[in-house]
């Protein structure tokens, strides 16, 4: 079978993307997304997603892990997928798109590489000794901590992401330096087993984490570095939810090409 493969990067968070409006990719086969993720037996990515139609939406994101999983939101993907959906002429400037974790609203730009992304409501932040951990479509455990440049975030990371209480549901691991100016933050992602270039449910926690931290209430925005570029984090905050939250940056198509799988 001949597949047309398109991969896009949103802050070096990288992602193969498939048109499959007219179903013809059976993606149920986690041995064959996972080799497509490999970055040397396949196209390479931290995830793979598929763009379909569903009733009610311009498209439905169909979002798996790069070990080949069934995975929650994917917020860098997210916006890529928007991206995707202008480049394919199935929406113009916004959009309204199912996901895993329900419907989202979201906005481009006339060049079609930059996207603000609603991301849900938030509502839980719970804490485990000092760090936060908290749902943003994907589970996240935020950790403030200094010198983030030099930290060894794959042993680190993956220290707590299979520790006795995290081990079963796995979860994302971030670690945030506050710049004063802006948040430096890296990233262990479940299911990529390793650190990715960005994370953009993981941005939107530590943003959320930082409000809370530093007692921040009202319309926020936090702009944040990441090693693969710079990520914008909008949101209200009234001291118990988290409302109208925006992940805003860029999303660029990087190459298409065609596959016999
Ligand atoms: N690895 C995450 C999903 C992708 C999250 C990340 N790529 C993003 O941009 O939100 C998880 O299993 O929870």
């Amino acid at each position: 079978m001949n597949v047309s493969f398109f991969k896009y990067q949103g802050a070096g968070n990288d992602f193969i993307m498939v048109d499959n409006r007219d179903l013809a990719f059976n993606h149920h086969q986690p041995a064959l997304l996972a080799r497509l993720c490999d970055r040397r037996f396949g196209v390479g990515g931290d995830g793979i997603m598929f763009l379909e139609y569903t009733e009610g939406f311009d498209f439905k994101m169909v979002y798996y892990n790069a070990d080949g999983q069934p995975s929650s939101m994917c917020g860098n993907g997210g916006r890529c997928i928007v991206a995707f959906a202008k480049y394919l002429n199935v929406i113009n400037s916004e959009t309204n798109f199912l996901a895993v974790d329900g419907a989202h609203y979201a906005k481009i730009s006339d060049s079609g590489d930059w996207v603000s992304l609603q991301m849900i409501d938030v509502e839980t932040v719970n804490k485990d000794g000092e760090a936060y951990v908290l749902n943003t479509g994907s589970p996240h455990y935020v950790k403030f901590d200094l010198a983030v440049a030099d930290k060894n975030v794959f042993e680190e990371g993956r220290a707590i992401r299979y520790n006795e209480t995290y081990n079963a549901e796995g979860i994302n691991i971030n670690f945030v330096e506050d710049k004063e100016d802006h948040l430096f933050v890296r990233t262990y992602e479940r299911g990529v087993e390793d650190e990715t270039y960005a994370c953009g449910t993981g941005v939107t926690a530590v943003a959320l984490a930082h409000a809370i931290e530093k007692n921040q209430i009202g319309k926020i925005e936090t702009p944040i570095k990441v090693l693969g570029g710079e990520l914008n984090i909008k949101f209200e905050y009234d001291g118990k939810i988290f409302t109208n939250i925006f992940l805003e940056g860029p999303a660029k198509l990087v190459f298409e090409g065609d596959i016999d799988i």
